[in-house]
């Protein structure tokens, strides 16, 4: 599987930014898993964090990007799925964090909470940032896989 793709999935209220972030991707160069939902019609958010975790399961996607209002709901239902780490981020700080020290293989967002700027300077943290490994990968290995 491509490290090149990357999986997108949000509800209703994270429609417009989900389709926002597909175009920032596309400029990057990266794939895109489009996972959903596509419109504003209210959805449930369990149904969207639980296709993230089968396309990273299954190798469809080795990271994904998650959105819901508060990227509450949606971080929970895919960190159901032992395949995925998802972190909840709402600084570059964060995203950057989510990486190096917890090997985070999904970013959720809140699209009700922060803005455009902020949610791509998380998604840009995410993507480019490497897991640094030694005392960490003791601790991710303890979160079970
Ligand atoms: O933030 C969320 C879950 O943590 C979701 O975006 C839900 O949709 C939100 O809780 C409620 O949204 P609604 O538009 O008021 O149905």
């Amino acid at each position: 599987m491509s490290d090149n793709i990357i999986a997108v999935a949000c509800d209703h209220a994270g429609f417009s930014l989900k389709e926002d972030i597909k175009s920032h991707l596309a400029s990057q160069g990266y794939q895109v898993l489009d996972l959903g939902t596509n419109g504003s019609e209210s959805v449930d958010y369990p149904d969207f964090g639980r296709a993230m975790g089968d396309a990273i399961a299954s190798d469809k996607a080795s990271r994904g990007i998650l959105i819901c209002g508060s990227g509450i709901g949606i971080s929970i239902a895919a960190n159901r799925n032992p395949a995925v780490r998802a972190a909840l981020c709402e600084s570059g700080l964060s995203a950057r964090l989510s990486r190096q020290h917890n090997d985070a293989n999904v970013l959720a967002l809140g699209a009700r909470l922060i803005g455009i700027e902020t949610a791509l300077d998380c998604v840009n943290a995410f993507l480019t940032t490497d897991f640094e490994g030694g005392r960490h990968q003791r601790r991710v290995d303890k979160l079970g896989s």
